[in-house]
């Protein structure tokens, strides 16, 4: 696997507490918020201080640990009963990326399998979250090097459409779908990423293009309701999202508009990818029907600082994810390869429980 270095970590332990990257702040100011509690962690998932699927399953991890080093007891029927109480709060901050889920489950599993003192089993917890946030960075990677191998043969350097921040900042570096593009620009594959701003919180205008800057990587701006346009105008040779929970037949949900994005790119005859890691994949959901969606707070769409945008009166609905159906993806890209959806239960095997 190539071993490439990033220099965006949103997610460390440091000083006995976990740093992240505070990404309601970016791009206007690089400021890190210090958790020490696991309260604190979910507070933090659901404001969205850290956010991306990945990302907020190492979080949850960590914040697993926090939630455990709090607990006092040396009872160790005690000390499990109080860690699910730990497990349903952080279980109750976002409820569409299953990275979260799957995060808590093994840590949760892990504390059940270690037998020993309960300061031995919060000493393994605190091991597999570091785990899981190392894996993470290698999984991405490696998601990165795959797509190299399933992008389009021409043109020799590409321009690449994404929606949404599936970067280092929403895993724990490197990125999913921005992993693809940071490997295909090292390989001096990539002539140009387009970024849709992402209404209504705008992870690509503040995020993603915070981040290619960050490696000078070339980026073109676009609001949501370009796309269709850049791509008739034969300016975009494919795309590549990210994903917050993926069905067992491929279905994908991600950040709300990509579904818009997958029909503009099938009327275009261009490859839409999705990049995502197998924590990402729910093999339980046999269809995208099943995937619970998000609404958010109405103020993100009616509100732009402290301006309000419409009059009163109006009714509102903020879904933040939709699901692209599995048709219109022509791959999936995880670290184990790359899969046309119909095939993504091959790697049921491999998933780490
Ligand atoms: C590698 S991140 C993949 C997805 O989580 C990403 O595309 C996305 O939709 C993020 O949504 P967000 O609401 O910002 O957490």
């Amino acid at each position: 696997m190539t071993d490439y270095t990033t220099q965006v970590y949103p997610v460390i332990w440091h000083n006995d507490s976990v740093s992240l990257i505070d990404q309601t702040r970016l791009p206007n100011e690089y400021a890190i918020v210090e958790i020490h509690r696991s309260e604190d962690m979910a507070q933090a998932i659901k404001t969205m201080i850290v956010r991306g699927a990945p990302a907020i399953g190492v979080a949850a991890a960590y914040g697993m640990y926090l939630g455990a080093r709090e607990i006092e007891t040396s009872d160790r029927h005690e000390f499990l009963e109080s860690l699910e109480k730990v497990a349903q709060l952080l279980r109750s901050t976002r409820p569409t990326a299953v990275n979260l889920f799957w995060a808590i489950g093994r840590m949760l599993k892990t504390a059940y399998e270690t037998l020993g003192t309960v300061e031995e089993i919060k000493q393994t917890l605190f091991e597999t979250a570091q785990t899981i946030n190392l894996e993470d960075l290698q999984t991405c990677q490696a998601i990165g090097d795959n797509g190299l191998a399933v992008l389009p043969r021409t043109p020799q350097k590409l321009t690449l459409l994404t929606h949404c921040n599936a970067g280092a900042l929403a895993t724990a570096g490197y990125g999913t779908a921005l992993g693809v593009v940071r490997s295909a620009w090292r390989e001096g594959r990539l002539a140009r990423l387009f970024a849709d701003e992402t209404r209504p919180r705008l992870q690509g205008a503040k995020l993603t293009t915070w981040e290619c800057v960050q490696e000078a990587i070339p980026v073109t701006l676009i609001t949501d309701n370009m796309a269709a346009h850049c791509m008739k105008q034969g300016l975009i040779h494919a795309v590549v999202v990210g994903a917050d929970r993926i069905a067992a037949n491929g279905d994908t949900a991600n950040k709300i508009g990509t579904y818009s994005v997958a029909i503009a790119a099938k009327a275009h005859n261009i490859p839409f990818f999705v990049a995502a890691p197998l924590s990402t994949v729910d093999f339980e959901l046999s269809d995208g029907s099943q995937i619970p969606i998000e609404e958010r707070n109405p103020e993100e769409i009616y509100r732009v600082g402290d301006t309000n945008l419409t009059p009163l009166g109006v009714d509102f609905y903020n879904p933040a994810f939709d699901v692209t159906p599995a048709e219109l993806i022509t791959a999936i890209i995880t670290e184990h390869g790359a899969f046309a959806p119909s095939e993504l239960a091959k790697c049921q095997s491999q998933l780490v429980m």
